[in-house]
């Protein structure tokens, strides 16, 4: 098939990735950057609230000790991964130098899209910047700005330091180069991937897991069984590692909140509606194993 000769020609991408910069430092941003700093990669983790830059440090420091306590790696590895990354609170100290930018702050599209415009005015521009939204399309964390075709969704699973699969999501301006990109530094960093070749909200994974996740809390809402029984359903009659309530504590019910309600927004219907009983919990402050309750106690 011969080329349109108007189209323009596909940017050239940066390939090799030695330098990452992860902005939001949370249970998704710290868990990303220990992945990368484990595969021998700088990193530059970004957040604007200093204690959750503390925070995660800990977390990061907590999870290199589990690793080195189940022999997964030896303490001299884990100093290195640990000297790796460097925590900052200004997004130019890893603007200029990075060669990859995984976005993972608060699950909110505006503040998405601003971060992006000021991403794409500071980095070079053959670097791809990876966001890893929920369920936002990712054509809409992109709306600011100029580089479209350099944006992809990089969908990583919670706790990222465990678990192997990410999801990558191709916008509707997303290039090849990008997307070969992506999947280069993901097999750099031990993780498979899946493609979802469509731009719709909440992905493969969220579409199937939100689904689930609110069903099960409908289930205690409604007086029909208690998280116990909901979770011990999924694990011991589907082979679940973790059932629908567990993993809301998990995830934060914060984030799965914001998740729901954007979904349920979408596409209408109530498979994704968050049930009023995720709604307390948040107003109240259990969020889950972040806050130490939610819909179990004594949480950590
Ligand atoms: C919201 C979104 O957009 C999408 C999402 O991500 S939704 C969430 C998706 N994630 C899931 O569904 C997670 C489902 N759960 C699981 O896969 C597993 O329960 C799990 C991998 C999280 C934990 O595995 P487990 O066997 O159930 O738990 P547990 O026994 O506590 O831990 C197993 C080992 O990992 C270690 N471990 C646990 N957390 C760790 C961490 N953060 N870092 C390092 N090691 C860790 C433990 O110390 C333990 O080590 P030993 O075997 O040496 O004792
Ligand atoms: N929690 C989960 O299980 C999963 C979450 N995600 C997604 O990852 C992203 C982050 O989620 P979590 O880590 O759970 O959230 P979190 O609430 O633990 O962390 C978000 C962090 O971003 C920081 N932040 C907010 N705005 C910022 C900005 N403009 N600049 C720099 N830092 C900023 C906050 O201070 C906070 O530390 C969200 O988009 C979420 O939907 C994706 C997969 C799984």
């Amino acid at each position: 098939m011969s080329r349109d000769v108007d189209a323009p020609a596909a940017a050239h991408v940066r390939q090799d990735v030695s330098t990452v910069m992860v902005v939001g430092a949370g249970l998704m941003g710290s868990g990303i950057a220990q992945v990368a700093a484990q595969a021998g990669l700088d990193v530059v983790l970004v957040d604007d609230d200093v204690e959750a830059l503390d925070r995660a440090a800990a977390r990061i420091a907590d999870s290199l000790a589990r690793f080195v306590r189940s022999g997964s790696l030896t303490d001299d590895e884990a100093s290195r991964a640990r000297g790796l990354i460097v925590t900052e609170t200004d997004l130019r100290a890893g603007g200029s130098s990075a060669d990859l930018v995984i976005e993972a702050i608060v699950e909110k599209l505006e503040p998405k899209q601003r971060l992006f415009a000021e991403l794409d005015a500071m980095c070079a521009p053959d670097v791809v910047l990876a966001t890893n939204t929920s369920q936002f399309q990712i054509g809409r964390v992109a709306a600011n700005c100029d580089r479209p075709d350099r944006v992809i969704g990089m969908h990583w699973s919670n706790p990222p330091q465990l678990m192997k699969l990410v999801e990558l999501v191709v916008g509707p301006d997303t290039s090849s180069e990008a997307v070969a990109g992506a999947i280069r530094f993901l097999d750099g960093v031990d993780r498979r991937h899946v493609l979802c070749l469509k731009d719709v909200p909440g992905f493969i994974s969220n579409r199937m897991s939100t689904a689930l996740f609110m069903e099960g809390v409908r289930l205690v809402d409604e007086g029909i069984a208690t998280a116990e029984d909901v979770d011990l359903v999924a694990r011991l009659m589907f082979g679940h590692k973790m059932g629908p309530l567990e993993t809301l504590d998990l995830a934060g019910l914060d984030t799965a909140l914001l998740v729901s309600t954007a979904l349920a927004d979408f596409y209408g219907g109530d498979r994704f509606t968050p049930p009023d009983l995720l709604e307390r919990h948040v107003a109240a402050g259990r969020t889950g194993r972040k806050s130490g309750s939610g819909f179990y106690e004594g949480l950590s």
